[in-house]
């Protein structure tokens, strides 16, 4: 591994820098219209003054934002109390009960334990000719000219849908597109995220402009899913895709399969899991590389002299991991998570009723100045010897629900990475940076662009 000279920039990019907005609550809906105009003013909000815990209202829910490793830890260590958010989750109307959104314990231990073998490695390595076709289709796209212009944050988005489209169905994100598209699958999360931050909702029943075009969304989506499902069932073809991994996948003690609509369910989950948080933390890694050509120097040698990238089980391992795990680090991809409390609870000695949502504030814990010595600079070199515990580092949650594609994530960040890394030199176009924006993802706020120079 070549060692790094120490980097004193500190690069906040606004994230977590001092918020802008004074913080403003109204009778009746509280916190709403901070929470809602700016996520990410109101996380830094949260975690500025160091306590370990805040406090935000909207109408009648109650969030706590943990914002500290060591509160971060008691809600990671018991799963039981700390759950995902109960029944009323709005992301159950897009991936029912998928992994991500089950409320049902056991229900959902039953599908991780039988979708495990999915992100194996043996399953992973069956992924990785699939990803390397994409990237070589992606970056072909860039080698035509001497300089191309990167609209990163759109490339990455069409890249990832790509990867996912592939790797789940052996089609490209054409063949599905019109149904899954990047515009899809915004407006679908945009309608969770407003019903997440609203204090009420209309019922999804009720026949209004956004209610109508997401019943008419969805109905599209479940045709095009349920229609691969079945004729994957009616010709028993195999593909090496993770359509096959779902239906060869056995339920409980009883070894059923899953049905059509857990396949679906598992299908929309693991599109939404993988493609806005893996398209964001390659934006934020690209641009981190631009800003640092001696970081970026450093990783091309070790990208032509060494062994391939890995599945991710080695984490800290090469540079290449490193740099990616320090992206992560400053710009979460998922900035928070969250938690809703089946009983009244204790967090140190702050009392949490049940019900109250608890949001683990990746955003402020990855610079927790009690854990990470300079926490605003970028010095991938930390992780060299691996990265620390539960509660400290988040980009991919920790415990029983840690992200179950992150080996998945990992494999597909580092070939590509590898693979622009080894083609191009990746510069900035202008001397500012992006300025970040916290949805269910972090996001550049605004379109930006890198130049990539053939090399
Ligand atoms: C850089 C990319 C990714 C990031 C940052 C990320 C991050 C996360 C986070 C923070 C969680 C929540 C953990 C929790 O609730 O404690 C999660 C869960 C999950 N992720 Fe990922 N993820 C990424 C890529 C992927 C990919 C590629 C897949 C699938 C191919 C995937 C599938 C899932 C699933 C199914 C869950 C739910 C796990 C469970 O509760 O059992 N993710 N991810």
């Amino acid at each position: 591994m070549s060692t790094l000279p120490v980097r004193q920039v500190r690069h906040d990019s606004g994230v977590l820098c001092a918020p802008t907005t004074p913080p403003r609550r109204l009778p009746g809906i509280g916190d709403l219209l901070k929470l809602r105009s700016n996520l990410l003013n109101a996380i830094q909000y949260a975690a500025q003054d160091g306590s370990e815990l805040s406090y935000f209202a909207v109408g009648p829910k109650r969030m706590v934002f943990v914002n500290r490793s060591t509160a971060a830890d008691v809600v990671l260590s018991d799963i039981h109390t700390f759950g995902k958010p109960n029944a009323e989750n709005p992301l159950r109307l897009v991936l029912g009960d998928g992994l991500i959104s089950n409320p049902y314990h056991d229900q959902w231990l039953r599908r991780r334990r039988a979708l495990q073998p999915m992100y194996s490695r043996p399953g992973l390595a069956g992924m990785r000719q699939k990803m390397a076709d994409v990237i070589g289709e992606h970056t072909a796209r860039w080698e035509g000219r001497d300089r191309t212009e990167l609209r990163v944050h759109e490339d990455m988005l069409s890249f990832a849908l790509d990867i996912v489209a592939r790797c789940m169905f052996s089609r490209s994100g054409d063949t599905v597109s019109g149904v899954l598209t990047p515009g899809t699958i915004s407006f679908l999360l945009e309608f969770v995220e407003r019903r997440l931050r609203m204090p009420l909702s209309l019922p999804v029943g009720v026949p209004s402009r956004r209610n109508r075009e997401f019943t008419a969304t969805m109905r599209g989506l479940d045709d095009l899913v349920h229609r691969l499902i079945r004729e994957r069932r009616r010709t028993g073809e195999r593909h090496g895709d993770l359509l096959d991994l779902l239906l060869e996948a056995r339920v409980g003690d009883a070894a059923e399969p899953l049905t059509d609509v857990e396949v679906r369910d598992e299908v929309l989950t693991t599109f939404v899991a993988a493609y806005e948080t893996t398209a964001s933390a390659l934006t934020w890694i690209l641009y981190l590389l631009a800003c640092y050509p001696d970081v970026q120097r450093s990783v091309r040698e070790e990208v032509r002299s060494a062994a391939p990238p890995t599945t991710g089980e080695r984490q800290g391992s090469t540079l290449l991991e490193c740099v990616i795990n320090e992206g992560m680090r400053l710009f979460p991809p998922s900035p928070t998570i969250p938690r809703q409390v089946g009983k009244d609870v204790f967090i140190g000695s702050s009392e949490i009723p049940k019900g109250s949502f608890v949001m683990l504030n990746v955003a402020a814990i990855h610079r927790d100045p009690a854990v990470w010595e300079r926490p605003d600079a970028f010095l991938p070199e930390r992780f060299m010897n691996g990265v620390p515990g539960k509660g400290r580092f988040l980009p991919f949650g920790a415990g029983a629900h840690m992200c179950i594609g992150k080996g998945f994530a990992m494999m597909e960040m580092s070939m590509l990475l590898a693979s622009i890394l080894d083609k191009f030199e990746i510069s900035q176009r202008d001397s500012t940076g992006p300025a970040p924006r916290a949805m269910l993802t972090l996001r550049p706020r605004e379109g930006f662009r890198l130049t990539l120079t053939r090399i």
